[in-house]
């Protein structure tokens, strides 16, 4: 299968003929639930009846799944804008299928009040490439001691509801309790990044096990993970709030989190795709590529967390898309900065671990990496079914294509990307967003 075929585009038609660029008809397009049918959008949305002047996309052999989103981006701007930006990073977004990424507060200046969440929001406007949704930090300068203004950037023209000091775990409970509290109100949600640094030594960088003795690297312990799960899905119970667990890597973990879900606790979990596809065995050359938090675990771990993404106890995926400049990346692996790229592969590689082993069908591929992570941050126009009367919001996707890695073949202004010279799948055509191309191959 090649690129869909655009039998007439408004770029090879004369000029001064006026174009009704808002209208495509997509033909023959397969639905998540396998039936194919014709796609007619108008104006930005779905409709019952072929639109005059349409664009036509011919998808034949081509899989139209609902616009993704993700719940775990890192855009470096403001601060480091030569490792991302909000427009690089969205297109990047784009490219990997997303309509829709939620920026994370780590920036130089933290999103830690409204008129910062506002600067992202209005800077992913002007991009046009996706939905740039801005998150929160929890507490101040992500320093951990003092609440950041949550009510504010809540009630801003952001409209921020998801709230996360990610890169740092929020340490304190009596702070945590305080946040849930104050997020409660308005439905928001806090995203822990969970670990625990009392549970490992001083530049601890991989994950602890065998590996960590052999390379002689401080290491990671699991249980630095799920100490904080569990602690947090009290606090979410005790303070009938809603928690969200970011980048889950361990079977210990899981395992909290499913009892946690029993018991009826409000928490949601996610996976990246790097721990869903890489292991510990990545780290024995000590290429900083790889290092990442939290770290890269054992095949037993990543077997636990692929099943248990497929029976619904993580929820989404959640790209954490961490860009860095060499300068930050080309040191001693415990020096190294954490954290690799990850939107241009993500779909990639969900469909290398997830489909194409019979774990998740597409249905559940929509359901992970588009819909549940839109009920999360409750981004209202976002995950929703190809319906007429819905956001003609999609990406195309070519279920057979596959090629090789190329880290240079990228929107991101970042290099440090762990898949470079693996074959995967290469299954985005299209992506649309509210009617617009964003991406075509
Ligand atoms: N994942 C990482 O290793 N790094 C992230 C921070 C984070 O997600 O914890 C980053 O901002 O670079
Ligand atoms: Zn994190
Ligand atoms: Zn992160």
């Amino acid at each position: 299968m090649t690129s869909p075929r655009f039998l007439s585009s408004p770029a090879t038609k004369e000029p001064g003929v006026s174009t009704d660029t808002s209208a495509f008809v997509i033909t023959g397009a397969q639905l998540p639930d396998g039936t194919r049918t014709d796609l007619f959008i108008s104006d930005g949305v779905l409709v019952g009846e072929r639109p005059d002047n349409a664009e036509a996309i011919d998808a034949d052999g081509l899989i139209a799944l609902p616009g993704l989103v993700d719940l775990h981006t890192h855009l470096r701007e403001p601060g480091r804008e030569d490792a991302e930006t909000v427009a690089s990073g969205s297109l990047a977004a784009a490219r990997g299928g997303f309509t829709c990424i939620h920026a994370m507060a780590n920036t130089t200046p933290v999103t830690d009040t409204a008129e910062n969440a506002e600067h992202i929001a209005d800077l992913g406007r002007e991009a046009g490439h996706a939905q740039v949704v801005p998150i929160g930090a929890i507490t101040k300068g992500l320093g951990g001691k003092e609440l950041a203004e949550l009510g504010l950037m809540h009630q801003s023209r952001a409209g921020v509801r998801v709230f996360s000091d990610d890169g740092n775990c929020v340490m304190d409970p009596g702070l945590m309790r305080r946040a849930f509290e104050w997020v409660r109100p308005f439905d928001g949600v806090l995203a822990q990044h969970a670990q625990d640094s009392g549970l490992a030594g001083p530049g601890a960088c991989c994950h602890e096990g065998e590996l960590s003795g052999r390379l002689g690297l401080a290491g990671w312990p699991p249980v630095a993970e799920s100490v904080i799960i569990a602690r947090d899905v009290q606090l979410a119970e005790a303070t009938g709030s809603r928690l969200h667990v970011c980048h889950v890597t361990s079977a210990e973990g899981v395992d909290v989190i499913r009892w946690a879900k029993a018991r009826g606790i409000n928490v949601t979990a996610e996976a990246t795709p790097h721990h869903l596809y890489l292991t510990t065995a990545e780290v024995v050359g000590y290429d900083t590529l790889y290092k990442v938090n939290p770290p890269l675990r054992t095949d037993e771990h990543v077997e636990a967390i692929r099943a248990a993404l497929a029976d619904g106890t993580i929820d989404i995926v959640g790209t954490d898309h961490a860009p860095h400049a060499p300068q930050d990346k080309d040191h001693a692996f415990a020096d190294a900065r954490p954290g690799m790229l990850g939107l241009e592969q993500a779909l990639a590689v969900v469909m290398e671990t997830m489909v194409h082993t019979g774990r998740l069908d597409w249905a559940g591929v929509v359901d992970r990496m588009s819909a549940a992570p839109a009920r999360i941050g409750r981004v209202a126009e976002q995950g929703r079914p190809l319906a007429v009367g819905e956001p003609a919001t999609l990406v195309l996707v070519d279920p057979a294509r596959r090629a090789t890695v190329d880290r240079d073949d990228s929107a991101s202004l970042s290099r440090n990307n762990p898949y470079h010279g693996r074959d995967l799948p290469d299954p985005v055509e299209l992506t649309m967003w509210a009617g617009r191309i964003t991406h075509r191959r």
